[in-house]
């Protein structure tokens, strides 16, 4: 079962959209995915992509209901919903796969294997697309709440031989996408240099994101090189960014 990685990879550019269950409402998610749905060729004309998919998580998921969340999600909208889990607990047989994370830029054992293990039974039985993901948090900037949540300390910028190599044993550990993440909300999003650098020797699609609230910043990074660029909180902040 490779229907989300073979539809990733069959393009060129596909735009992330990433909705967190922690910010919105069930009657605001499901008027923003139908609105999506409506709008989709325009926004892929917009933004100069091949498609869109929604990307589903959170850093943390308090008071809400992530499988029924993202069961509304899945009845409001056709568009492919992939799992973008802070924790084992962000499991949903609704979605059409998974982003198995592996917190590679840190050295906490629960962000390494513990999550992992903790969430196993649970993917496997709701029955989604596992996709191993190679997942580097690079400094944003400003403290991230994926650093505080992890307890995890992200990667300079400036040691770009450092995050390659870290990328490239990514790949060689099997992953099958490279996450180059600056955080949510970054002042300092994943410089092109950095996924120029990584696209030189890492041959495993890379996903960049943390920080783009523009559509050229948004263009620099698939020229650079990324397959997929993921936006969270330009959206969340105001949903007409989108121009829908
Ligand atoms: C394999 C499974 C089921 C889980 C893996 C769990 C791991 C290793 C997670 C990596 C570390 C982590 C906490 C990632 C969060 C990823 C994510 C959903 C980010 C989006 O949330 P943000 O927008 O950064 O944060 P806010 O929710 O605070 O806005
Ligand atoms: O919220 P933003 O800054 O767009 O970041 C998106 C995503 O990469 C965060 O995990
Ligand atoms: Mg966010």
């Amino acid at each position: 079962m490779h229907k989300i990685y073979d539809l990733i990879t069959s393009v060129e550019r596909t735009l992330g959209i990433l909705v967190d269950p922690e910010k919105m409402g069930f009657e605001e998610v499901s008027a923003f995915a139908k609105a999506l749905s409506l709008n989709s060729s325009r926004i892929i004309k917009k933004f100069d992509v091949d498609q869109i998919v929604l990307l589903v998580g959170g850093s943390t998921m308090e008071n809400v209901d992530f499988d029924k969340w993202t069961q509304h999600l899945r009845g409001s909208t056709k568009l492919p919903i992939i799992l973008f889990p802070g924790s084992h607990k962000q499991v949903s047989s609704a979605a059409d796969a998974i982003l198995y994370l592996n917190l590679i830029s840190g050295r906490n054992p629960d962000y390494l294997i513990g999550e992992q293990v903790a969430a196993a039974y649970k993917v496997q039985e709701a029955r989604i697309e596992v996709i191993p993901t190679a997942y580097l948090l690079l400094d944003g900037k400003n403290e991230s709440a994926v650093a505080r949540v992890s307890n995890t300390t992200p990667m300079s910028q400036q040691d770009i031989d450092e995050v390659v190599k870290t990328a490239l044993a990514g790949q060689f550990m099997g992953n099958k996408l490279i996450y180059l993440e600056a955080g949510s909300g970054a002042k300092q999003p994943v410089t092109d240099e950095i996924v120029k650098a990584v696209q030189q020797r890492v041959n495993t699609p890379t996903i960049v994101g943390g920080g783009l609230r523009t559509k050229q910043a948004i263009k620099s990074k698939f020229d650079a090189g990324a397959r997929m660029v993921v936006v969270g909180t330009a959206i969340e902040e105001n949903l007409s960014w989108l121009d829908i």
